[in-house]
This record gives C-alpha cells, sequence and structure tokens, in this order.
C-alpha cells in the first residue's frame, strides 16, 4: 500500500517507516514540496486531522485519486509541570525550535521547580485521510523525565526519558526498544488494523 506520510519530522518519517515495513511511506514533501501547515487546534486530535487533511486535499487539487494520508501528532506531556510541553511540544522553546532546544527548556523548567526526575507520557495520534473516510487512532507510552540529557538514539525528548520499567533514557536505548512499546508504535498498530478494514 502507497502511504503519504503528512509529517515533515525525520524522526518520525524513519520511525514509521521502519513501522510499516510492508508498506510504501513516502513523506508528502517528496511529492507536494513545502507546505507550511498552522497546528492551531487544541488536541492531539485535531492537529492530526487537520494535517492529513490538508496533505489529503493538495494531492486530490495534483489529480491524484485513490490515495491515502496519515498524519502524527505527539508530544510529551509532564504533569507536575502543568501538563507542559503537550501540543506544544514541537516548538516549546519557540517557533522552528530545535530538538535540543526544547530539550534545554524543559530541563530548566524542571530544575526551577527543583524536580529531578518525575513522571511523564507521551501521546502520539495518527490520523487517517482515504476517500473522505477520517479515522484517528492513539498510543499512549509512560515513563520519566529527568533533568538532563543522556544519549543520542531517537529524536526529541528521548534522551530526558526513562520509560516505565528501565532504568535508561530512549537517548541511550537501543531503536528496537522503543519500536517494541512507543506510543507510535501502538497508535501505528492500531492503525493497520483499521487499513485492513478501510481499505
Ligand atoms: O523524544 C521524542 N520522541 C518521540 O517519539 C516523540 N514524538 C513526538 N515528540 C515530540 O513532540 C513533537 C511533535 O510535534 P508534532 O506532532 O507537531 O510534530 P512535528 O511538528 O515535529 O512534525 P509534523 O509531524 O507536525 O510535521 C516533536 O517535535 C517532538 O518534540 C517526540 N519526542
Ligand atoms: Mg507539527
Amino acid at each position: 500500500m502507497k502511504i503519504v506520510l503528512a509529517s515533515g519530522n525525520k524522526g518520525k518519517i524513519k520511525e514509521i517507516g521502519k513501522l510499516m515495513p510492508n508498506d510504501e511511506v513516502i513523506a508528502f514533501k517528496d511529492i507536494l514540496g513545502d507546505i507550511e501547515i498552522v497546528e492551531d487546534k487544541d488536541t492531539f486530535k485535531g492537529n492530526a486531522i487537520k494535517k492529513a487533511k490538508v496533505i489529503y486535499d493538495e494531492l486530490e487539487k495534483k489529480g491524484y485519486k485513490n490515495h491515502l494520508v496519515i498524519s502524527d501528532d505527539s508530544g510529551l506531556t509532564v504533569p507536575e509541570l502543568n501538563n507542559e510541553p503537550g501540543i506544544y511540544s514541537a516548538r516549546y522553546a519557540g517557533e522552528n525550535a530545535s530538538d535540543n532546544e526544547n530539550n534545554e527548556k524543559l530541563i530548566k523548567s524542571l530544575k526551577e521547580k527543583n524536580i529531578k526526575r518525575t513522571p511523564a507520557y507521551y501521546t502520539a495520534c495518527i490520523a487517517i485521510v482515504y476517500q473522505g473516510n477520517i479515522e484517528t487512532v492513539h498510543g499512549w507510552m509512560h515513563g520519566e523525565v529527568i533533568d538532563e540529557q543522556s544519549g543520542n538514539e531517537g529524536f526529541g525528548y528521548d534522551p530526558l526519558f526513562i520509560p516505565k520499567g528501565f532504568d535508561k533514557t530512549l537517548g541511550q536505548l537501543p531503536h528496537e526498544v522503543k519500536k517494541e512499546f512507543s506510543h507510535r508504535s501502538k497508535a501505528l498498530n492500531l492503525a493497520k488494523k483499521v487499513l485492513d478494514v478501510i481499505i
């Protein structure tokens, strides 16, 4: 199945490609070039649906007929930080912030509250748009965030996130560990079940 991914996040594109080896996952930019999508909804689900629909409609304008688009809106929630960064995870340290800038901002927020380690969880919402149908699925991964970066595996906040049942960050753990039970893997496994039904 040819799937267009409505994401510009290289870490996600890589992870989703690995999680759907039997499908051809194409990043939308490879077909449509750069398209800025304003993520102005107040939930992961709202932003995921918006991203998938914008790309689905743009493909339709280009004459695509039987295309299928998936998107991922995801982020990290830290209850002790008033549920920050949440849906603002990609721009916690400001518009176009790098992963490192976002991580440094999170470390600063933890230190301001004298927090060295506290529960946190990732949420991923995957939206699927196909022949006018819109479906969404979610996945969560629980653990803790710490106030220093460790490791270079994964992307985003992974170097600060210790998954439940482990004592290392996702930055230190091999990708196979994250692939087993990340928020994105769980959501994609559900998305595959939806794809089996709607296609
Ligand atoms: O360490 C992480 N491991 C993960 O597995 C993960 N999943 C999401 N995130 C964070 O949440 C933002 C998503 O924001 P987001 O869903 O708007 O994506 P994005 O703007 O980066 O790309 P796009 O998919 O919107 O094009 C990302 O930038 C990351 O900071 C993660 N961090
Ligand atoms: Mg985004």
